[in-house]
């Protein structure tokens, strides 16, 4: 049995969440795992000095529940091919007996149990005036209070970035101003080309 896990990272309104949805319907046995599904309760995430509550960092987030999805993924696709195995059913070719698992996040690179999960990783990237006219345009409960992205969302995104690249590890960065679908035809390109080579 084969697994490939993708990771979909990068700044805030990036253009994550468009390009994992976009790949999570075109590629074959694909499962998709978004990180803001595991963000902790308003209570539970701690506030800074100023009263910024703290969204954008680890501790903001249920990774060890997140971590579990991921396992639960790769048992589950080990036992449905034993049991395809044990059925005697023909065998699909290349990269058609791979199971893909897209996960999707902006936190994704500084949580260092996922790293060895990861068989490709991208992240997205785009420039502050770009990226804080988008989040403008965004509504997230609780909503962002003045000065929120200024204060702490952009701050933090350089800082986890910085840390990144510092420990680089294979990522491919994307530039996220480009159009959705050269984007996604280049990840999608890309991927297919990994997964082959992978079972080869
Ligand atoms: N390549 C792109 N060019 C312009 N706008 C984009 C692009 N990709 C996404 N967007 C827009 O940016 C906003 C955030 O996109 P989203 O995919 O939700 O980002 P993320 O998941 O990284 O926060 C949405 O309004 C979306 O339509
Ligand atoms: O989903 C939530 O519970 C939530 C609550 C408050 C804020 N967020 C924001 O969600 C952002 C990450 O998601 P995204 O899709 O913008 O990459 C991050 O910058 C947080 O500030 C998310």
């Amino acid at each position: 049995m084969k697994t490939f896990v993708i990771g979909i990272g990068g700044v805030t309104n990036g253009g994550k969440t468009t390009l994992a949805n976009k790949l999570h319907k075109s590629l074959p046995n694909c499962s998709l795992v978004c990180q803001d599904d595991y963000f902790k309760s308003e209570a539970d995430v701690e506030t800074d000095e100023r009263g910024f509550k703290m969204y954008d960092v680890l501790e903001a987030l249920n990774m060890d529940d997140m971590m579990t999805t991921v396992n639960s993924w790769t048992k589950h696709s080990k036992d449905a091919e034993t049991t395809r195995q044990n059925q005697n059913e023909i065998p699909r070719k290349s990269e058609d007996g791979v199971y893909f698992l897209i996960i999707e996040g902006f936190l994704l690179y500084s949580y260092m149990p996922l790293d060895n999960v990861f068989n490709k990783k991208y992240f997205l990237t785009i420039p502050y005036e770009e990226c804080k006219k988008r989040r403008s345009t965004r509504v997230y409960e609780p909503p962002d209070p003045p000065d929120y992205f200024d204060g702490h969302v952009w701050p933090m995104y350089l800082k986890h970035k910085d840390q990144m690249e510092k420990a680089e590890r294979g990522i491919v960065y994307l530039d996220g101003t480009k159009l959705e679908d050269d984007i996604y035809s280049f990840v999608y390109a890309d991927i297919r080309k990994a997964a082959q080579e992978f079972t080869r």
